[in-house]
């Protein structure tokens, strides 16, 4: 049975790579494991360069109008055909982990063919090309290789630093038998290359582990329409199978929909069977479609302008904008709509960029709120944002020491402190605690702990 406390990991896995949980190696034997280890990790890298120079051997071949046209899903294919060949010839050891079998065994998009446009199929057929002609292998199966692309459009995952910013695309054969939940039960992060799947709650034995492929914070519609073009199916989750039901269109309406025209009303919006406007559902109060058009026409006009602004580096321009569009969002919005969360994160980003703390922990601050609303449990996103929050309020304490001391004696600390263990709370579970990542936020939470312990001792002291 797996439970939540002891932060499960239920899979550690990186072709070619082996966990040893140290906590059960008697201590004596901890040097010898890691002298081990270390002869271990240098034999993979030798055989993980062998592979690397073959392919740079092959793409070095190209012309260089054809090199422009690998992209890194093709440099994928390349290397799974080289490591499939490498194995055949014995140069690198096939392991339960690291083996084309299991590639062969995973969904394909072309099974579902009448699901898939024809450009579709005629893009992977150009992509299996290129590798055919990179390659250049006898007796290679170029449909074969466009079966493996539809392959990995179903069964890739983005790799993510701890931060879950994207850092590439990897496949994990073994990772791909999860299936998706829109309320899944585990996470999927990332150390490294190393794919690490948790438990985010007690999951009874014989229950199926389930990570969700999709961001969660968005209507029912919007899952399922992901869902259904990326990976051609219809969830029924637990989650999905409300759709349609008062409680699903409410959460749907607040999420993506819009605000009571009344500022003291939380209510949310449905669309009147004569299209004439939509009503509150909790005042009645009805509101104009056309005026809702507009405002959102505006919202689409500035967006675009913002996107450009931010995209060129003009970040000053970028904020004034995005400002605007927040303006606008607060009046058309529900207060707990998703479309006004990423406003207020675009703005976080780009004031972190600029390096304007006390403006960005106030945006921070907005999003706590509709993050837990939305990213409710141990979701890794929630944990993040407290996390920058923390961090920011620390930072603010700094600057108030130079500003003022008095603000110093009242202390911004006890606040990053409340940040930083809601964080670790979420973190713990969903990152472990082993990583460097971890290690610096417990860090900075004793130091925030040691810090207020520190100031109320020479306040009683004073
Ligand atoms: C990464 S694979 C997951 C493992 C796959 N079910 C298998 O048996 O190998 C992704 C594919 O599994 C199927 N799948 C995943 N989650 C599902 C779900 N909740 N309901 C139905 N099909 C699902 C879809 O066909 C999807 O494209």
């Amino acid at each position: 049975m797996l439970s939540l406390s002891c932060c499960l990991v239920l899979w550690e896995l990186m072709s070619g790579f082996i966990y040893v949980p140290t906590q059960f190696v008697e201590f004596f034997f901890i040097k010898y494991i890691e002298n081990l280890l270390i002869g271990l990790m240098a034999y993979l890298q030798k055989l993980e360069w062998k592979l690397h120079r073959l392919e740079c051997q092959l793409l070095a071949k190209l012309d260089k109008e054809r090199r422009k046209s690998v992209t890194p899903t093709i440099r994928m294919m390349v290397k799974l055909y080289l490591r499939r060949k490498l194995q055949n010839e014995n140069v690198i050891p096939v392991t339960a982990m690291d083996n084309y079998n299991l590639v062969e065994a995973l969904v394909s998009r072309i099974l579902y063919m009448s699901d898939i446009d024809e450009k579709q199929l005629l893009l992977y057929a150009q992509m299996a090309n290129l590798v055919n002609l990179i390659l250049q292998l006898p007796n290679i199966d170029i449909k074969e290789i466009a079966e493996n692309f539809s392959k990995f459009a179903c069964n890739a995952h983005t790799i993510c630093d701890s931060e879950l910013r994207s850092l590439g695309t990897g496949l994990y054969p073994v990772i791909s038998i999860i299936n998706h939940s829109c309320l899944p039960n585990a996470v999927l992060v990332f150390e490294g290359r190393l794919a690490v799947v948790r438990a985010v709650q007690h999951i009874p034995k014989d229950s199926e582990v389930s990570i969700s492929y999709v961001e969660t914070a968005a209507s029912t519609i919007t899952r399922q329409k992901t869902l259904k073009e990326q990976y051609l199916f219809t969830c029924t989750c637990v989650r999905c199978n409300k759709l349609g039901q008062y409680d699903d269109i409410q959460e749907s309406a607040i999420l993506e929909g819009y605000r009571c025209r009344d500022n003291g009303c939380s209510g949310f919006l449905l669309r009147e069977s004569d299209e004439k406007g939509f009503v509150c559902q909790q005042c009645g109060l009805i509101r104009n479609k056309e005026e809702i058009r507009k405002i959102a026409s505006d919202i689409k006009a500035l967006s675009d302008k913002a996107l450009k602004c931010s995209s060129s580096g003009n970040l000053q321009e970028a904020i004034v904008l995005y400002k605007n569009i927040e303006k606008l969002q607060k009046e058309v919005c529900h207060p707990f709509s998703i479309i006004l969360m990423r406003t207020w994160e675009k703005l976080l980003e780009i004031l972190m960029q600029l390096e304007e703390w006390k403006e960005a922990l106030a945006i921070c601050r907005l999003t706590i709120p509709v993050y837990e609303r939305v990213y409710p449990g141990f979701h890794p996103l929630l944990g993040l944002q407290y996390y920058s929050c923390g961090k920011l309020e620390w930072l603010e304490k700094y600057l108030a020491l130079v500003i003022d001391f008095i603000l110093w004696l009242l202390g911004e600390t006890d606040d990053a402190i409340k940040s930083f263990t809601k964080a670790v709370d979420i973190l713990r579970i969903t990152h472990g605690t082993s990583t460097p990542f971890m290690k610096e936020l417990l860090m900075k939470l004793e130091e925030a702990r040691a810090e207020a312990s520190f100031k109320l001792s020479s306040r009683e002291d004073s």
